[in-house]
């Protein structure tokens, strides 16, 4: 079924989504396109609508308007295709009580139809999963692990990770940004939804930052660090402080002065310009640090909050 689809077009692609429960709208005309190959970050606060989006591209959920297209298909029509062909993870992993993990990824690859046994057994044990445990004796972090496993073992073009690592700790964490890594390296699709920039910024080539189910921004990650600024601060010799600042005014550059230390915030464009003047005056204790994504997401949730 997949046969009709062109390699260049977005492996997900949605188009001015809206799902409304009841009054409520959750997603509120949100585009949103991955591009084959690329791993692509879905960001937002929480309650943005990243799961209801995500429930969705699976066919779990109607869309109230809007088109959507995974993999080329509609998943509102052909769930059960669309589904089969990628990996899916949820941030709540819920899992047969009485089976054991082995009997979990046995029981997930059986309704697939494909499995690869070898790459769930160098995950399973990547992961450090006991798979033979009885998955009610699971903790959430191995629960979630069980599911990693299978989402990443999976002969499949597309992952959909939904707030994956919310259970593992920083070692298995570092296992898991490895595996999303792997798996990019192995031309494989990849959506992460996180509300953690850290987690995203690590692995993400695109993003997709959303609010109260709009839009905010979208793009490459590289391009984003570009709209926004870097912190410069240096002590400059205190009989040329008054030139130095007049002469950063005329840059554009607008500075802060604490005990003889100029604290200023520089647009990428004009960083060199401004160290280039910080040397000539022979400035000491020169750092420049480059835009954090960080506060240009501090920036959205701060409104998102209001
Ligand atoms: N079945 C539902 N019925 C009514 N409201 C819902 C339903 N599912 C989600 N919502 C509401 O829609 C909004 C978006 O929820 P959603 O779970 O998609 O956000 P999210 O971005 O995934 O958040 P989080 O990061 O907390 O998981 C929330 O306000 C939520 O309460």
């Amino acid at each position: 079924m997949t046969g009709t689809r062109h390699t260049h077009e977005p492996v997900i692609d949605v188009r001015h989504l809206v799902k409304r429960f009841g009054r409520f709208t959750a997603v509120d005309g949100l585009d949103l396109q991955v591009q084959p190959g690329s791993v692509h970050g879905f960001l937002g606060p929480n309650g943005a609508g990243k799961t209801t989006t995500i429930r969705a591209l699976l066919g779990l959920y109607r869309a109230t308007a809007g088109r959507i297209r995974v993999l080329g298909l509609d998943p509102a029509r052909h769930a059960d295709a669309v589904t089969r062909q990628l990996s899916y993870v949820p941030g709540e992993v819920t899992l047969w009580p009485n089976l054991t993990g082995q009997e979990v990824l046995d029981a997930l690859a059986g309704l697939r139809g494909r499995r690869d046994e070898a790459a769930e057994r160098r995950l399973t044990e990547a992961f450090a999963l006991d798979p033979h445990r009885k998955v009610r004796t699971y903790s959430k972090g191995n629960r979630q692990k069980v599911v990693l496993v299978a989402a990443f073992a999976a002969p499949t073009d597309l992952l959909i990770l939904d707030e994956p690592t919310s259970g593992l700790d920083p070692l298995m964490e570092v296992m898991f940004q490895q595996c999303v890594r792997d798996a990019a390296a192995a031309g494989r699709t990849i959506l992460l939804s996180s509300h953690l920039l850290a987690e995203v910024e690590d692995v993400c080539d695109t993003v997709t930052i959303i609010k109260d189910g709009r839009l905010v921004e979208s793009g490459r990650l590289a391009d984003m660090r570009h709209l926004a600024a870097s912190t410069v601060t240096a002590r400059p010799p205190a009989e040329q402080f008054a030139a130095v600042m007049e002469r950063l005014h005329r840059l554009g550059v607008a500075a802060d002065s604490d005990a003889g230390v100029l604290h200023m915030s520089v647009p990428r464009t004009t960083v060199p310009a401004a160290l280039g003047l910080l040397a000539e005056v022979e400035a000491d204790d020169i750092t420049c640090t480059p835009a954090r994504l960080e506060d240009l997401f501090l920036r959205h949730y701060a409104v998102a909050a209001r």
